[in-house]
């Protein structure tokens, strides 16, 4: 039997990068080869796939034929690029190189979007193609099109969640199996969760990144990675994980973008990636492993939550190939997907600017009045406790002379809350300030 040639157009594909998620996203180009064709109208042709070396051994479902080391020559025959090879450079050059050889891009990677995005939109706009990221936010999960289309009518006041999985499961191992950070962070590697430098993740920089890219959609206004208060995990000790379980917490590295007012009423928005205890009745509490969500609060949606696999090649292959969908249907119905939004330009408030609660363990002289001038230390800064506890019994230190005690205050300005946190330490009365966290998800 003869069979006609297929009568659809064809659309030529090519991948940059070929490490946890490019395997993945090969697999779907090539194993679902006809449910994309028939749900784009054309064919997706995949004309080769950039890698460093060519000749490292690597999954069979990547056609040797199609690798190649010069990815600059590769863009240039392609219609849809896809790069997740990560990194600042060659990503940024090559991914620009395609666009002004007319090339719609689909990229993860959110490193270069924090921190070069506007370039990587400008450039798309003049070349009138398509510039999608979904992968790059919370892996598999739909976030950053929610965001960027569906609450394109709303306002968005607050954008709170766990989107780098590594961190996530790096202290759920901690609080669960009582792991120290380096064998969970080895065991996240593993999974391939983590960063090409895991420093990225457990510093807070990947987590930034997003956080940076969800808030520019969120509020119509560019924030890049600098504009982020970032704290990472490495501070987090097994000692503070216990003590979050025994008040009824769980420890999550939360990123936080929000509308507020600065000390002199100054309206913007607020960013910030820190760890947070977050009571263990929360939503966000039950988040485990490498699964990451997110709330975002609009005035006219309400709350929603968004939910999913954050990392990992398959889930997130299947962001990559959701967008690869979408603008290979522009390519060939026509149209293009959003340009930039950015000009609200809000003002980006520095962290002392956040409205937050704190937990503050102590170590204190174990004598009469002691807790009164703690007290009124707070008090002093305008900051109200909420709840005081002295260490129970089993835990408390080995000296009888000092108490450990754990103060959590109603919230107030961040830059009060420090400010007060220093007043404590220089009580004479008080040994350490054994750890600060912020409590979030009230
Ligand atoms: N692994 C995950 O769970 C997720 C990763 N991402 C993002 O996806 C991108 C890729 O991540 P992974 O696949 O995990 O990384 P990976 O390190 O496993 O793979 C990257 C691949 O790109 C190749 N590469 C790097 N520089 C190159 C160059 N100059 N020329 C040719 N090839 C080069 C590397 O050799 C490697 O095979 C990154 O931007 C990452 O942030 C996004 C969401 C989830
Ligand atoms: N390293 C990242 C991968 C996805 O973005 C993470 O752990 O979340
Ligand atoms: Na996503």
């Amino acid at each position: 039997m003869v069979l006609s040639p297929d009568p659809r157009p064809s659309l030529r594909v090519a991948v940059l990068g070929c490490g946890v998620v490019g395997t993945e996203v090969v697999r779907l180009l090539t194993t679902q080869a006809d449910d994309l064709a028939a749900r784009v109208g054309a064919r997706l042709e995949l004309v080769g796939v950039a890698v460093r070396d060519v000749d490292v051994e690597r999954d069979p479902v990547v056609d040797r034929a199609l690798l190649t080391a010069d990815g600059t020559t590769l863009v240039e025959k392609a219609d849809v690029v896809v790069e997740v090879m990560g990194g600042i450079e060659p990503a940024r050059s090559l991914l620009l190189h395609a666009i002004e050889h007319g090339a719609s891009v689909v990229t993860a990677n959110k490193a270069l979007l924090a921190q070069d995005g506007p370039t990587l939109y400008a450039a798309a706009d003049a070349a009138g193609t398509d510039l999608y990221f979904e992968a790059a936010v919370a892996g598999a999960i739909p976030i950053v099109r929610p965001v960027r289309e569906s609450l394109a009518g709303d306002h968005v006041r607050r954008v709170l969640g766990i989107v780098n999985g590594t961190t996530n499961y790096v202290l759920d191992r901690m609080t669960t199996e009582g792991l120290d950070l380096d064998q969970a962070v080895k065991e996240a590697q593993a999974l391939g969760y983590a960063e090409a430098d895991p420093t990225a993740d457990v510093e807070g920089y990947d987590a930034a990144a997003k956080a940076a890219i969800l808030a520019s959609l969120a509020f119509h206004t560019r924030v890049g990675l600098d504009d982020v208060h970032r704290e990472g995990i490495t501070a987090v000790t097994a000692d503070d994980v216990a003590w979050a379980q025994r008040t009824g917490h769980v420890i999550k590295l939360l990123a936080i973008a929000e509308r507020g007012e600065d000390a002199d009423g100054t309206s913007g928005v607020q960013v910030r990636v820190h760890p947070a205890l977050i009571r263990a009745d929360h939503p966000l509490a039950g988040v485990r492993g490498a699964f990451n969500a997110v709330f975002v609060e609009a005035e006219a949606a309400g709350e929603l939550m968004f939910y999913g696999r954050g990392a990992g090649g398959v889930p997130t292959a299947s962001a990559v190939l959701g967008d690869v969908v979408s603008v290979a249907r522009h390519r060939v119905l026509g149209g293009r997907g959003p340009v930039e939004s950015s000009y609200a330009a809000l003002p980006v408030l520095p962290a002392a600017a956040a409205r937050t609660r704190y937990q503050v363990r102590l170590e204190v002289a174990d004598r009469p009045g002691v807790l009164a001038q703690v007290a009124s230390a707070l008090a002093e800064h305008d900051v109200s406790i909420e709840a005081v506890r002295q260490s129970p019994d089993g835990d408390a230190t080995a000296d009888p002379a000092v108490a450990h005690l754990v103060i959590t205050t109603h919230t107030a300005p961040d830059a009060s809350l420090r400010a007060t946190v220093e007043a404590v330490a220089g009580l004479d009365v008080v040994r350490s300030i054994v750890s600060v966290l912020r409590v979030e998800g009230a």
